[in-house]
């Protein structure tokens, strides 16, 4: 489903636009268009059999006006350079519009980690932090959590970096930690739980009753899971979703639920099965089906450029809610505007993940820690404050919440490049 463009070159279009609507000066642009510092190191990894394997490593921190570059990093065979600076564009833009104090960063190896042993997994994420240590720390580029990593990735990685580093304990440096590490709670749910904020207030706005709606949800990793989860708790049911894993009866393919998807009981099944394919109660659908269903909400959930051209013609659905990076190809975003389908911007939908990750950040400075319902109801209020804002230069603007929220966002930013001289 891969498209012409790369992520950069739609990140790069978005940007423009939003410049081009608040009539900034067109160094902004300049500034933004790409990232301040991008790092590609090679990383050479003993495979159990022997033998010697190099990968490729990335690391991207695009834009440090508003603080220390923040953002994930990704284990995936399809990652580049191209992919990791547009995610590290996005991430300035996520921090801008949530006003927490951080540039955007991202990083990545590209490998399809379920190909490795435990050893090589660590041997390769020590490796990936032996060479770029020199350029993380928590006031420097602070990596957490994306496709295919999670909190064991991350203690590979803070461990290896302690060491480097002078036996300092600046667990601040990484998020999306254990919590036996210093992580914090609610992090593992954020993003799917902001997501959940983010549609029920546009649902509200557009007059899509969350308990009658009939929801595509695409993916069943972290936020796709959690999406589902707090969906469910608003009383919503999800009958369709989109599934890919390494399963041959898997493949791409889709399920369908006339009760609705629960999210203990499929977290079961796949626990024990390592995939979905044959999940119990669903019927098997072709992708196409699904991709051509009738949707009050779809929510894409994945990876990028999953929503090209020609799916978006197909498409016939009130709200797409953005919870994966960049799932939606800039000419397909046209085609949605021109049919009048309201998007929530993957750097406001997912936007929950990085807000918690700052609040991990904060907790690890005072040594201190915050129960769950403390974090949710922040991040909740939090969410609300840039949800209303960009609320309000839509309508002041009359354009549509993705354009908005890039407003918003480059408005701090530029704001910050320009008081500390840049431009
Ligand atoms: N984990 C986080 O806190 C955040 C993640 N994101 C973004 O959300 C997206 C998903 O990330 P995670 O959930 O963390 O990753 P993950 O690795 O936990 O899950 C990704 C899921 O997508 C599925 N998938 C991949 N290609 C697919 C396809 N073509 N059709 C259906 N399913 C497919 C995989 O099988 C897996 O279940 C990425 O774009 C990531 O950058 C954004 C903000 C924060
Ligand atoms: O939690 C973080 O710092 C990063 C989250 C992330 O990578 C993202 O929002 O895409």
């Amino acid at each position: 489903m891969s498209d012409t463009l790369n992520p950069l070159e739609s990140a790069q279009i978005q940007i423009k636009k939003a410049c081009d609507k608040l009539g900034l000066n067109p160094a902004v642009y300049e500034f933004l268009k790409e990232p301040q510092r991008v790092i590609e190191i090679s990383i050479p990894v003993k495979m159990d059999d022997g033998s010697l394997k190099i990968f490729k490593g990335y690391r991207s921190a695009h834009n440090h006006a508003l603080g220390p570059s923040k953002g994930g990093v990704r284990f995936h065979p399809d990652v580049n350079i191209e992919e990791v600076k547009a995610l590290s564009t996005w991430m300035s833009l996520k921090s801008g519009l949530l006003a927490i104090p951080y540039g955007g960063g991202k990083g990545g190896i590209a490998v399809d980690p379920s190909k490795l042993s435990e050893r090589e997994l660590e041997s390769l994420s020590r490796g990936y932090i032996r060479g770029l240590y020199k350029y993380l720390g928590e006031r420097i580029d602070i990596p957490a959590p994306d496709v295919n990593t999670n909190g064991k990735i991350m203690s590979y990685f803070i461990d290896e970096y302690i060491k480097l580093n002078g036996d300092k304990e600046d667990i601040g440096t990484f998020t999306g930690k254990p919590l036996i590490l210093g992580g914090s709670l609610g992090r593992n749910e954020a993003t799917g739980f902001g997501l959940i904020i983010a549609t029920k207030y546009t649902a509200n706005e557009i007059g899509i009753d969350l308990k009658k709606a009939r929801i595509g949800l695409q993916g069943f990793g972290n936020v796709a899971s959690f999406s589902l989860k707090y969906l469910n708790e608003q009383g919503a049911k999800i009958q369709y979703l989109s599934i890919r894993d390494e399963s041959e009866e898997c493949g791409r393919s889709a399920l369908y639920s006339e009760e609705g998807f629960d999210y203990d009981s499929l977290q079961a099944y796949r626990d024990e099965h390592k995939t979905l394919a044959g999940y119990p109660n669903a019927k098997k659908i072709s992708d196409d089906e699904f991709w051509s269903t009738e949707f009050d909400i779809l929510i894409p959930a994945a990876l990028e450029n999953i929503i090209t051209e020609k799916i978006a013609k197909n498409l016939n659905v009130k709200l797409i809610v953005e919870g994966a990076n960049g799932p939606t190809t800039p000419e397909a975003d046209e085609i949605l505007n021109e049919k009048n389908i309201e998007v929530i911007p993957d750097i406001l939908a997912n936007s929950g993940g990085v807000l918690v990750s700052y609040y991990e950040w904060v907790q690890n400075q005072y040594g201190y820690y915050w129960t769950q319902e403390d974090v949710q109801e922040k991040q909740e209020k939090d969410m609300l404050k840039a949800i209303e804002g960009i609320y309000e230069l839509k309508r002041e603007y009359k354009t549509n919440i993705r354009q908005a929220a890039y407003m918003y966002a480059i408005k701090r930013i530029a704001e910050a490049m320009e008081l500390r001289g840049w431009i």
